[in-house]
């Protein structure tokens, strides 16, 4: 079971390398870890067993996080109806692409997080509003699907990390809550 001792932190440098593509179908082993990677963010959103396991949450998570660079990610989108028990996306993509994406941006009015990084780093992450994915499951198959909104963010942090890119470089400096006209804040 991954817990967060599995996870690396800034500094290592497989955090900012670009990580390979899976040949598909996937081994057992490389399904197995994604079937790992899921149920850890299923855990982190468990207030009991995240206590338990003293996980931090988490609503995606990327290989390369693990210190495995391929190009895998899971993502665990739990609804925001806290009535609606059914995630808006849960899956586990192999060799995730983004085909096309919309001209306007979005970003988390919160601000974004993550496992690999120890610490609080305020400021808009600005990101595609609407993206337009490719992606393989565990069989091999492949997916095409338009996404929208928090998990459209969720899965562009993702697939951020197997290309090396963290959060808080889509920061601006200068002023972290800067934003340009048209970028829709998502609450
Ligand atoms: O790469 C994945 N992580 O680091 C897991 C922890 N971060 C989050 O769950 C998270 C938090 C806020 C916004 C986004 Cl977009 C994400 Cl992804
Ligand atoms: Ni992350």
């Amino acid at each position: 079971m991954i817990t967060m001792n599995d996870i690396i932190r800034e500094g290592n440098p497989t955090l900012r390398e670009v990580a390979k593509e899976v040949p598909m179908p996937p081994t057992d082993e490389e399904k197995k870890l994604g079937e790992e990677m899921l149920e850890f963010l299923k855990n982190s959103q468990d207030p009991v067993k995240a206590e338990e396991l003293q996980l931090r949450g988490g609503v995606g998570l990327a290989a390369p996080q693990l210190d495995i660079s391929k190009r895998l990610i899971a993502v665990h989108v739990p609804s925001s109806d806290p009535e609606d028990d059914t995630p808006v996306l849960s899956t586990v993509m192999f060799n995730p692409k983004i085909l096309s994406h919309s001209v306007q941006d979005a970003c988390l009015g919160e601000g974004e997080g993550c496992l690999s990084v120890d610490r609080e780093v305020p400021g808009y992450v600005v990101r595609h509003a609407r993206v337009t994915v490719s992606y393989y499951d565990e069989a091999g198959v492949k997916h095409k699907r338009r996404l929208k909104n928090y998990e459209a963010i969720v899965v562009q942090h993702e697939i951020d990390h197997l290309n090396g890119v963290m959060f808080y470089d889509h920061i601006n400096e200068e002023n972290p809550f800067a934003l340009k006209e048209g970028v829709l804040v998502i609450e």
